[in-house]
């Protein structure tokens, strides 16, 4: 059976219009299908736990119709196993997922492949563990604590993506918020610990950018050797750099060049990283926020996620 789940609040509100335009392509398809909408954040993850994995001869396909924070959502709630099937439809304003899969951002291109999918693929997805030990979350992109997360934090409280969205300039609000959180953002020292074995001292950390995809923020590579069928996960760590150092690595990030070649920037590949910090940072998986924290915890589930597109 085919589900699709629609934030129609995605780029702020046109989620609902570009569902419309879709959910016609669907009706003339003849195929059957189930429909349910998001009220509230956290709901798609509600509302993927109540659809039951599917059998060998008839997997489930769940099709998501919203920007990277819907698809987290679903990720989350999914029964995971070789009969759950993701398809996805962008309609968000970073995109990154679909950037980072070479997919069609074109809403109803994406459809064309979910009604005839031309492939599925095993994809890894990440989880983080933040806070007390029972706290968890997957993430199909990146996960990250310090400076991108604050963005996030502003991105989600602030109006500014709604207003911009407006004018197809959400990108717009990703740069203006970020700018604002090189200037603002707190910093902190601490240890991070590869794979239970390395423990390497930190001191002024910006961020920790944990990646099974190459981009976040709606397009700023920062792990551009990210590879989501590897069973591993890249970490950006960003240390000790002034606020004009700090700028000239995201513009190298955003502009595609090497910021990996830049001073204080190291990228690390492992299956586990556990971070302590001397003070709360921001904490988030795919661009929701769950909270300020000193320690979070990143491990890969390699192959463990099916996508079809
Ligand atoms: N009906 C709703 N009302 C308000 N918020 C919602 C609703 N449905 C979902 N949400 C929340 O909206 C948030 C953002 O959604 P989503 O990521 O799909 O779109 P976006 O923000 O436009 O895209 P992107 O994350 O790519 O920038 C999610 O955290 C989700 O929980």
């Amino acid at each position: 059976m085919l589900y699709f789940i629609i934030n129609p609040h995605s780029r702020s509100g046109q989620g609902g219009a570009v569902w419309k335009e879709v959910e016609r392509t669907m009706i003339s398809s003849g195929l059957p299908y189930k429909v349910s909408y998001t009220s509230y954040p956290g709901h798609a993850i509600r509302l993927a736990a109540e659809i039951p994995s599917g059998t060998q001869p008839e997997p489930n396909l769940i099709a998501v119709l919203g920007g990277d924070g819907s698809l987290n959502e679903v990720l989350n709630g999914a029964h995971l196993s070789p009969y759950t099937i993701i398809g996805y439809l962008p309609t968000g304003s970073g995109n990154d997922f679909a950037r980072g899969m070479h997919l069609p951002i074109d809403a109803k291109k994406a459809l064309t492949h979910i009604i005839h999918p031309s492939y599925t693929d095993t994809l890894d997805f990440g989880s983080t563990t933040y806070g007390n030990q029972e706290n968890a979350r997957r993430f199909l992109v990146s996960s990250g604590i310090g400076y991108d997360a604050a963005v996030c934090h502003r991105i989600n409280t602030s109006k500014l993506k709604k207003v911009f969205n407006c004018f197809h300039l959400g990108k717009l609000a990703y740069v203006i918020l970020g700018i604002e959180q090189i200037i603002r953002c707190r910093r902190a020292d601490g240890t991070l610990t590869i794979d239970d074995e390395r423990e390497i001292p930190l001191s002024d950390v910006c961020f920790i950018s944990c990646h099974n995809l190459p981009y976040e923020g709606g397009g700023f590579c920062f792990a551009p050797d990210a590879d989501p069928h590897d069973g591993e996960m890249d970490l950006c760590v960003v240390t000790a750099c002034s606020r004009l150092r700090f700028t000239w690595i995201l513009l190298n990030t955003l502009l595609g060049a090497k910021h990996t070649r830049c001073h204080g920037v190291s990228l690390i590949r492992c299956h586990k990283a556990a971070v302590k910090l001397n003070r709360p940072l921001a904490v988030h998986t795919d661009g929701e926020v769950t909270g300020f924290f000193k320690e979070a915890s990143f491990e890969s589930h390699p192959h463990s996620v099916r996508i079809t597109w």
